[in-house]
């Protein structure tokens, strides 16, 4: 019985090739972002992110991270223009983090590792749905967003109040009315680059959309992103850190900046 995919030494992502083949592809994430060799596209549009508090419903620990989700029947929490072209949908939002705080971010930066990396993930609505758009090479288009140590974050503390009823795998809880908009940085700069989920099933779907700009988050925060559990209730406990996958070759994909 093979081992789900996690990231420790026995099912981490060394191992991922095995099961996902994908895994050694063409259009793999994250990648090393150097900015000596993205090329400016004036052509790029500003990112016009649409988000509706009222869409958020709950906040789960999915055994790899956390998420918010998000009521995706309808255009009320939309992605549009940036890279893209027509209409996509948020339909969760996760963090990547360290066992320290030098380290947790899945982009790095000429080398430099952040502390965390935010990921709005959404969905292109040419698609009827999510799954149907996570196997098209134009399905998903995922915000990154840096974490840097620094001052306490009064947005995100109102996500990491709720650790306490999502601490084992697979439990959930509602978490109404928060708009994940304040937790974008002041400028919407980014890179961009076609790639992949950074998670089994690894699926080349993705354009990646990563701020320039951080946000901060204090150590005390980082701390508590630690006392979640990759673990179930009743199992033996397993801390909830280094859920971060490294920087994959960039095979000849061209990097493009929104700014100069
Ligand atoms: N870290 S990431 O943003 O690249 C990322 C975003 C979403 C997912 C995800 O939704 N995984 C579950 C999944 C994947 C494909 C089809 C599905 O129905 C569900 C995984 C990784
Ligand atoms: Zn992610």
């Amino acid at each position: 019985q093979t081992m789900s995919w996690g990231y420790g030494p026995d099912n981490g992502p060394d191992k991922w090739a095995t099961e996902f083949p994908v895994a050694d592809g063409e259009r793999q994430s994250p990648v090393d972002i150097v900015p000596g060799e993205a090329t400016y596209d004036e052509s790029l549009k500003a990112l016009n992110l649409q988000y509706d508090p009222s869409n958020s419903i709950d906040i789960l620990n999915s055994g790899h991270s956390f998420q918010v989700t998000f009521v995706d029947d309808s255009d009320s929490s939309t992605l549009k223009d940036g890279p893209i072209s027509g209409i996509y949908r948020l339909k969760q939002f996760h963090f990547h983090w360290g066992a320290s705080d030098d380290r947790g971010s899945e982009h790095t930066v000429a080398g430099t590792k952040f502390a965390a990396e935010l990921h709005l993930v959404h969905w292109n609505t040419k698609y009827p749905s999510f799954g149907d758009a996570a196997s098209q090479p134009d399905g998903l288009a995922v915000v990154g967003v840096f974490l840097q140590i620094g001052a306490e974050n009064a947005n995100l503390q109102k996500v990491l109040d709720a650790f306490d009823s999502i601490k084992t795998k697979g439990k959930q809880t509602p978490f109404a009315d928060f708009d994940p908009s304040t937790l974008l940085p002041g400028s919407l700069d980014y890179w961009t680059y076609d790639g992949s989920l950074t998670t089994p099933p690894l699926l080349e779907s993705v354009t990646w959309i990563v701020c320039k700009e951080p946000i901060s988050v204090s150590s005390e925060q980082m701390a508590k992103f630690r006392s979640l559990l990759f673990s179930a209730e009743g199992e033996a406990e397993s801390c909830m850190m280094d859920n971060y996958r490294p920087p994959q070759p960039l095979k000849g994909r061209s990097l493009r900046a929104s700014f100069q």
